[in-house]
């Protein structure tokens, strides 16, 4: 298996919509794979519905549940996209011997969630207001270039366990402290007031465990780290001191907002047979994808309003319907369906998306 290219990544849907950056970022955690002519690269992978893949080279047949056969091409305009996307595919077969790509799909959509999010038009007017007071910067352009949300940081740490749908207030409440070389941040033993990450600098973590010996030396955090959580989440003290080893620059939640966000928002959860009963009742299907991924498949009779559009979108819905909304994990459409009911729509989220459907 070897990583892939960044190069290769432009040409795939929908992380060619992601930018440069952010592509580098997934290519890093992305491996190419030589599958040999006559086996299922699908049933390679327990996990098949946990990954997107690709094909990159060669022939590859694909039997739907209707028993319909296909043959793909790796590097054709189909292949842009994953090829296990359709979740009536019940096996694939490798024609030639051939070369696929398999990406976390999970990951892939924190990615498009965030991206999307980031780029929308409303939020990117409140968020710069608290956050980047100093610059004229779009929230997109801050969330590129600092590695605060970096792909790492977005897969494991705390942005993991945020909900979608309070990404965007997350921009709104976070406020941006400058710091100084020597100065500390956390005092062991404090009440725990605010959660941290580091955008620029770097700060060094220290405890006493004995206060007859000197304090000892835990870790050091640079830009794109984070600390602060452990008060926050267990109501305890302290248990460490941070000091500023260079100047730099903290983004910041105070302990309220943290709690509350890390909490899922209500919203209103249906499963397949729910959802398929509402539809035949007037309930309209909402594809929260890009347009590019809802041309290539999407949920028969669904209309197509991208996440990043979303809340442009919104007044133009009809406010007695019933809207159910879906991507492939449920993050995207969770992160809809919030922006939707704040405008008053009846909006509803197909749980664990269409990943969960076949
Ligand atoms: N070993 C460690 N490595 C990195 N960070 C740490 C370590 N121990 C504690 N911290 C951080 O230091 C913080 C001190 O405040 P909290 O207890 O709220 O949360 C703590 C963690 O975020």
């Amino acid at each position: 298996m070897a990583i892939a290219d960044s190069s290769l990544l432009e040409h795939l849907e929908p992380i060619a919509r992601l930018s440069a950056g952010r592509r580098k970022e997934l290519a890093a955690l992305c491996f190419i794979e030589k599958v040999n002519q006559d086996i299922d690269p699908m049933r390679m992978n327990m996990a098949k519905a946990a990954q997107a893949m690709y094909l990159i080279k060669g022939d590859l047949g694909l039997r739907y549940d209707d028993g319909r056969k296909v043959r793909l091409r790796g590097g054709t305009e189909v292949t842009k996209h994953p090829v296990n996307a359709d979740p009536k595919i019940t096996d694939t077969i490798a024609l030639t011997d051939i070369e696929i790509l398999r990406i976390d799909m999970d990951l892939l959509d924190i990615m498009m969630t965030w991206d999307q999010l980031s780029n929308n038009d409303n939020p990117a007017k409140t968020a710069q207001s608290s956050i980047t007071e100093k610059s004229a910067r779009s929230v997109g352009d801050w969330i590129n270039e600092t590695s605060v949300f970096s792909a790492f940081n977005l897969q494991s740490g705390i942005f993991s366990r945020l909900p979608a749908a309070n990404v965007e207030e997350m921009f709104k409440r976070m406020t941006s402290i400058t710091v100084t070389a020597g100065q500390v941040v956390i005092q062991q033993g404090g009440e725990g007031d605010y959660y941290y990450l580091i955008q620029r600098g770097c700060a060094q973590v220290t405890r006493i465990v004995d206060s007859s010996q000197p304090a000892l030396m835990l870790a050091e955090l640079n830009e794109g780290g984070a600390f602060g959580e452990d008060a926050l989440v267990s109501d305890n003290k302290r248990n460490a001191t941070l000091t500023m080893k260079t100047d730099g620059e903290l983004l910041r939640l105070n302990k309220k907002d943290f709690v509350e966000l890390l909490k899922a928002p209500i919203i209103n959860q249906i499963n397949l047979l729910e959802a398929q009963s509402k539809v035949s009742n007037g309930a309209v299907w909402v594809d929260v994808r890009l347009p590019s991924e809802y041309k290539y498949e999407h949920i028969d009779g669904a209309i197509n309003l991208p996440l990043n559009e979303i809340r442009r979108l919104a007044n133009s819905l009809n406010k007695d319907k019933e809207y159910i909304l879906y991507c492939q994990t449920g993050r995207r459409s969770s992160a809809g369906a919030f922006v939707l009911a704040q405008s008053g729509v009846k909006a509803f989220v197909l749980t664990g998306g269409t990943r969960n459907k076949s």
